[in-house]
């Protein structure tokens, strides 16, 4: 793991003491880490930042939220940043990570070991997020083997795999390696220390020389708290410098950090060894209680405190007074590593996470294993899809059930032109909801860890959501053919296979279009639950101009184009087109006997036709289109569909198939690129 056994060494322009704090020995809430300890120091790297001053807007105005800030964060310890809330301890993260920095300016400088790397610092560190995010189909051991192909993609297989073991042995994995990780909410989960920990896990793959930790114990309670912490303390230990943002810390936790980092009003108000923490504050006329813990302590006495506003902004500026003039202040500044242009230790690192990271192949393929898995692997949720679409199937079928359904022997009348008109509106209708909502509650998911992933910088965000999607294929290939093949028994569609293909096909395009849809409603929507209550309104739209229920020429002029965004208007189409068109019917409806008075004419023509096939039955149809349809063309022609659209329609639903989708991944670029990392 390391490169070097020295507890001293130079880098840059210092040396640094792998002091590890007066905490070294084992805490036994450490999971019983071997930990990074176990095996040899590595050499690490400084982390100074400079005069950081930070201004963003708030009403229009300029605020200025950290103000001449410095800093150092040494190899081999574990940095506590404290601070109320508001205090800018996740300002100062984010400057210095390069993360969330949008609409702020920013002055001031941010190194390692002497060398200005601007975003390249995510190549040299790690960034450990307060909120967990997984896919929770994959296992704790396939969620590592993801990052480490991706992140270690040069490497051999086998030394991934050994990287792979050793980071489950630190982080004390072990009992959970094989088991699913989970979707909180969804399904029974790891614990919640147990996907920190996996967190850590992930981002400690490549050795990063500086870990940055915001809230890592935020939800856990005391004892993993506790846990979590004593890890990031073991990963100090091996020569990583690790900067962790903490809130209120009992004193057991606080006890296990190295130095202290304590923000008030966006001013480093003490910056130094934790446990000289005490003397500064008692120097300045604020001692800590005998007992009390002092985390809590610090905090008091730097918090801005309702209904004293002015007495503790006071307060808190002589105490950042006090700390300026006082010798740490000056110990900061004596012990940063001068500016230079490049460091070896820092180069070699950067040069070798960047060659390390997978090329589009390697993404292409690990991506597609994990869609693959997630969308497959929980069966409960795969047999919900498969249930869904089988019932639904069953139910249109029980509706519109003609026996027997081939249609030689039970030749259709005029109710069944309506009834099976019926039929394929039902099924275009729940097929369309089916497959969109499909989407729209497992992509906005999905977005939340390729948004994460994305801004760490795994793989391009097309070849994820090109993955996505083709992952989705083997079912949106699957379902259409059930479906379709429970209709036809059913319903008794037309018999002939080139009916059936033609609207397999088109029952295909139909859900790549919807799912296209949805693909475009979760990449619009801010939240899941903001996905699922807008579809519904946008997709009504395309289903009201779809040409059910509203004929072409009477669609207003300004929403004519939404007819054009339809994948009703052409699924429909050419699922009439594929029923109809090789004839058909035909004969009389049953209720026609009841207009017998109005229609008498055809009455005594329906008592000659007694159709034993449905030829037979063609021969004593009725010519008067106007009661009666003579053959499937003219149900074509009464709903002004037509054959030659065919083509066409499949073109526009492919259109519509990659159209949708493009537009999704194009939003979800735009805003991943304009929010914040
Ligand atoms: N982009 C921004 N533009 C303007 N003001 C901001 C911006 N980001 C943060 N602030 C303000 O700066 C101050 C510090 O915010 P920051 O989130 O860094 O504090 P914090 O110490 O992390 O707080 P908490 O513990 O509550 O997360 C707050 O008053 C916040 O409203």
């Amino acid at each position: 793991m390391g490169t070097g056994e020295d507890s001293e060494m130079k880098v840059g322009t210092v040396n640094y003491a792998f002091d590890g704090g007066e905490n070294s020995e084992k805490n036994e809430t450490s999971f019983g880490i071997e930990g990074a300890a176990g095996t040899s120091k590595r050499r690490g790297v400084q982390l100074d930042w400079k005069d950081l001053t930070v201004t963003g807007t708030q009403n229009k105005q300029a605020k200025t939220i950290l103000h001449n800030v410095s800093g150092s964060a040494k190899p081999g310890t574990l940095m506590a940043i404290m601070g109320s809330s508001g205090a800018g301890k996740s300002t100062l993260m984010n400057t210095l990570t390069r993360r969330n920095i949008n609409g702020l300016t920013i002055t001031g400088k941010v190194e390692v070991s002497g060398v200005s790397l601007g975003e390249d610092i995510s190549h040299i560190s790690a960034y450990i997020q307060q909120n967990d995010v997984f896919i929770g189909a994959l296992t704790v051991e396939e969620h590592l083997r993801f990052h480490a192909r991706l992140k270690l993609s040069k490497k051999s297989k086998s030394f991934q795999e050994d990287k792979i073991k050793e980071v489950i042995r630190i982080m004390g994995l072990q009992k959970c390696a094989k088991t699913v990780i989970g979707t909180p909410g969804l399904s029974k989960t790891i614990s919640g220390g147990e996907m920190k920990r996996l967190s850590i896990a992930s981002e400690i793959l490549v050795d990063p020389p500086i870990i940055f930790a915001d809230e890592p114990t935020s939800g856990l309670d005391s004892y993993l708290a506790s846990a979590v912490c004593q890890t990031l303390k073991d990963l100090a230990r091996n020569g990583t410098t690790v900067l962790c943002t903490i809130h209120q810390p009992s004193s057991e936790i606080f006890d296990i950090f190295d130095s202290l980092l304590l923000l008030s009003m966006g001013r480093c108000v003490y910056l130094g060894p934790k446990n000289e923490a005490k003397t500064f504050f008692q120097s300045i006329g604020n001692p800590c209680r005998e007992n009390y813990n002092p985390a809590d302590h610090y905090i008091w006495e730097t918090s801005v405190l309702e209904g004293k506003e002015e007495e503790s902004k006071t307060k808190i500026l002589k105490i950042w007074e006090n700390f300026n003039s006082s010798n740490y202040r000056r110990q900061i500044e004596g012990g940063q590593v001068e500016s230079i242009k490049s460091d070896p230790l820092v180069a070699d690192v950067t040069k070798e996470a960047k060659a390390n990271k997978a090329n589009w192949f390697v993404s292409f393929y690990m991506l597609l294993w994990r869609a693959l898995i997630s969308q497959y692997r929980d069966k409960s949720t795969a047999g919900m899809k498969f249930g869904q679409n089988i019932g639904t199937a069953i139910i249109v079928g029980l509706v519109y059930l003609r026996i027997p359904w081939n249609a030689n022997d039970n030749p259709y009348d005029q109710t069944d032109v309506f009834n099976i008109n019926g039929a394929i509106f039902s099924a275009v209708c729940s097929f369309s909801f089916a497959y969109l909502f499909l989407v729209v509650f497992s992509f906005p998911r999905m977005k939340v860890v390729l948004r994460r992933e994305y801004y760490d910088g795994l793989y391009p965000l097309f070849i994820a959501f090109l993955t996505e999607s083709a992952a989705g294929l083997p079912f949106l290939f699957a379902m259409p053919f059930i479906f379709l093949g429970i209709q036809y028994c059913m319903i008794g569609l037309f018999p002939s296979w080139s009916a059936f293909w033609a609207m397999y096909l088109t029952c295909i395009m139909i859900a790549l279009s919807a799912t296209g849809y949805g693909y475009m409603i979760s990449a619009i929507a801010p939240t899941i639950e903001a996905a699922n209550a807008i579809a519904p309104p946008l997709m009504v739209p395309l289903l009201l101009f779809g040409g059910f229920f509203l004929q072409s020429d009477s669609v207003p002029p300004w929403f004519i184009w939404l007819k054009y965004i339809s994948w009703f208007y052409y699924g429909a189409e050419n699922l009439y087109v594929a029923q109809w068109r090789d004839g058909g019917f035909c004969g009389l409806s049953r209720q026609t006997n009841i207009l017998a008075g109005f229609f008498r004419a055809a009455a005594q023509n329906a008592s000659e036709c007694a159709p034993t096939s449905f030829n037979d039955c063609c021969e004593y149809q009725i010519k008067d289109p106007l009661i009666s349809f003579v053959d499937g063309s003219y149900v074509l022609e009464t709903y002004s569909y037509k054959e030659e659209h065919w083509w066409r329609n499949i073109g526009c639903l492919v259109g519509l198939a990659v159209g949708f989708r493009l537009l999704a991944y194009c939003i979800l670029a735009f805003k991943f690129r304009a929010s914040n990392r």
